[in-house]
């Protein structure tokens, strides 16, 4: 596997606590990978170091080609260097149409002043349908972003990290909320984003893992437990006896 990410030996340590332990694992230029673990395993812990918010204390973080260190750039840096990160909680303009939401994204300019400001060129309004259309809203495009159904406004954010052209896009528990119609959507939806870039969901949900039919890393106490499909990780002992509690 040629590499798009790769973390080595790095570790993390709140207030004496050891929330990341000697992680190391790599993901690859265009995969889907599932992170799982219980609660406290350093899932959102490892998000943050990857986009800059966390700064480990040992380890090297490497991304791209040719490789570069993540440790030595700031949260913006890293952003434009192609990572993009959806959090649970969809953060969509409510009030702006579908169509600008994804616009601004495009543009990158998210302030009111930019939207005032853009005369959308004709690449612009294509590539606006088409993100339009790969998240499964093109009959929405007029609508106020606020009006859309839960499930619709994670589409539309995604929609809008992708109009970034993000290489890799950490996905924190998508199918949170959902019905099972717009889980399957978004199932689909993110198995196609990561036929060109990396995708990296941190889920709870095994049914939603199991749908994403991707290989899956298990987090435990800050390192990497197991590794494989999600048959071949579920049947480790060690994972199991983690999430019975024993
Ligand atoms: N800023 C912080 N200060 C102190 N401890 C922290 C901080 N951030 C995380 N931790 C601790 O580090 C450990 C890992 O937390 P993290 O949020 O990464 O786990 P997680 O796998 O995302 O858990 P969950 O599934 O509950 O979201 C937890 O024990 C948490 O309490």
């Amino acid at each position: 596997m040629s590499s798009l990410l790769e973390v080595a030996g790095v570790s993390v340590t709140f207030d004496g606590f050891r929330a990341i332990n000697d992680l190391s694992f790599e993901i690859g230029r265009a995969e889907l990978r599932a992170i799982i673990g219980p609660n406290g395993a350093g899932k959102t812990t490892f998000m943050d170091i990857v986009t800059g918010k966390t700064r480990p204390d040992e380890g090297r973080v490497d991304y791209g080609e040719p490789p570069r260190s993540l440790l030595r750039m700031s949260e913006s840096e890293i952003a434009r260097a192609g990572i993009g990160r959806k959090f649970q909680r969809p953060t969509v303009f409510e009030q702006q149409s579908v169509r600008d939401n994804l616009m601004m994204a495009l543009k990158n300019d998210r302030s009111p002043f930019g939207v005032m400001a853009w005369r959308a060129a004709r690449t612009d309004i294509d590539k606006v349908a088409d993100l339009a259309e790969e998240v499964g809203l093109a009959d929405h495009l007029d609508r106020p972003a606020g009006e859309l159904a839960h499930g619709q406004k994670q589409w539309l954010e995604i929609g809008m990290l992708l109009a970034q052209d993000p290489r890799l896009l950490l996905v924190d528990e998508p199918a949170a909320g959902m019905t099972l119609g717009e889980r399957e959507h978004t199932t689909e939806l993110l198995k196609r984003a990561a036929e060109t870039r990396a995708v990296v969901v941190v889920e709870h949900d095994m049914e939603f893992v199991r749908r994403l039919g991707c290989k899956v890393t298990v987090l435990h106490e800050g390192s990497v437990l197991a590794e494989g499909s999600l048959d071949h990780v579920t049947a480790n002992q060690d994972v199991i006896d983690v999430y019975l509690g024993r």
